[in-house]
């Protein structure tokens, strides 16, 4: 695995580690899907777990938080004295009352997990207010769009202020607005100390949000550190060049796409090179892709080219 440490200041060494996933095996069915796999999240860090579908995100979020038992090697949440209490899920399928509000399915949580009473209140309110729920935060559920059920999700793995927090596509189906808010909750989330894992595909939130990324495919980690310095590890001043059809191309767009070191993707309708040089590529193909009704783009590789290169160089 490439391993880049972070530039952001954690907090003091004596504090214990949000989450500490030590070889650990775990799968369904007598199928291993963690084989060996160790994870440590720091206290103060957002840490988000990146790859395709079925890579094994969810089976680490199911294993940090005890739903699936492991075969081998260790888990630890905090100093390992800390209750599951001290675990707040926010699980990609909502986890609220359809009929009760979002203050109500807030203080259901509070209760659950052991705010005293007398704490309650100031609690629900701190939580509500994090996700900036508050003008929705009175009227049933199901009455709401899925951006407000999103964020009385987080709120209610919020309320017992988790030593770990474990947010699962929180992003899923929000717009620009709510997606700024979200990030900031997680942020403030970790500022008060707490270690939060985040699974998402969202390449534009996690960018905003996270401290640390893990790359995993078929439940190895193929890659940690920083987003910004794994993209530069990976492409270093490389651009992608794409070019986007509404058909496939002609015979001698290809061979000039091809010539030009282009390669077609699986839906025909684009190409694409990582290089040095997009920009002078891009001139020199632009009268073709015209011809074509194309259009060629240019741009910074991002999150989501960083898995597909490193999923595809390890497959
Ligand atoms: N309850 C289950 N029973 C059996 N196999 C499962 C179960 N849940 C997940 N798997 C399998 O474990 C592997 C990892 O699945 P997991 O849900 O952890 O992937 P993921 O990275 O979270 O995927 P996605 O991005 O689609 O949510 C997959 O092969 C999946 O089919």
């Amino acid at each position: 695995m490439s391993a880049i440490s972070s530039s952001r200041p954690i907090l003091g060494s004596s504090v214990a580690p949000a989450l500490v996933l030590d070889r650990v095996e775990a799968g369904y069915d007598g199928r291993p899907v963690l084989r060996d796999f160790s994870l440590t999240l720091n206290a103060g860090e957002v840490y988000a777990l990146l790859g395709a579908n079925g890579a094994g995100k969810s089976t680490v979020a199911r294993v940090a938080c005890g739903l699936l038992p492991v075969r081998r090697g260790r888990v630890a949440v905090g100093d390992g004295t800390q209750t599951r209490a001290r675990i707040g899920l926010a699980p990609q399928d909502s986890a609220l009352f359809p009929a009760l509000s979002p203050r109500e399915n807030v203080e259901v949580t509070a209760r659950l997990c052991g705010v005293a009473r007398d704490d309650r209140r100031a609690a629900v309110d701190r939580a509500l207010d994090l996700t900036g729920c508050g003008p929705r935060a009175d009227q049933p559920v199901r009455t709401l769009s899925g951006g407000w059920r999103r964020r009385a999700n987080l709120s209610a793995a919020l309320v017992g202020q988790p030593r770990l927090l474990i947010a699962d596509e929180p992003t899923e189906g929000v717009d620009a607005g709510t997606r700024g808010v979200l990030s900031a909750a997680l942020r403030e989330t970790v500022k008060a100390g707490a270690g939060c894992l985040l699974i998402s595909h969202d390449a534009v939130f996690v960018s905003d949000t996270a401290d640390r990324i893990g790359v995993l495919a078929r439940g190895r980690l193929l890659a940690e550190g920083p987003p910004n310095a794994l993209l530069h590890q990976a492409f270093g001043a490389a651009r992608l060049l794409s070019i986007r059809l509404t058909r496939p191309a002609s015979e001698a767009a290809a061979q000039w796409f091809a010539q030009a070191g282009l390669t077609q993707a699986d839906d025909r309708l684009e190409w694409r090179r990582l290089c040095d040089d997009a920009l002078a590529v891009a001139q020199m193909l632009a009268a073709v892709v015209d011809g074509e009704g194309g259009e060629v783009a240019v741009r910074r590789p991002g999150l989501d080219d960083l898995v597909a290169h490193l999923s595809g160089a390890s497959s």
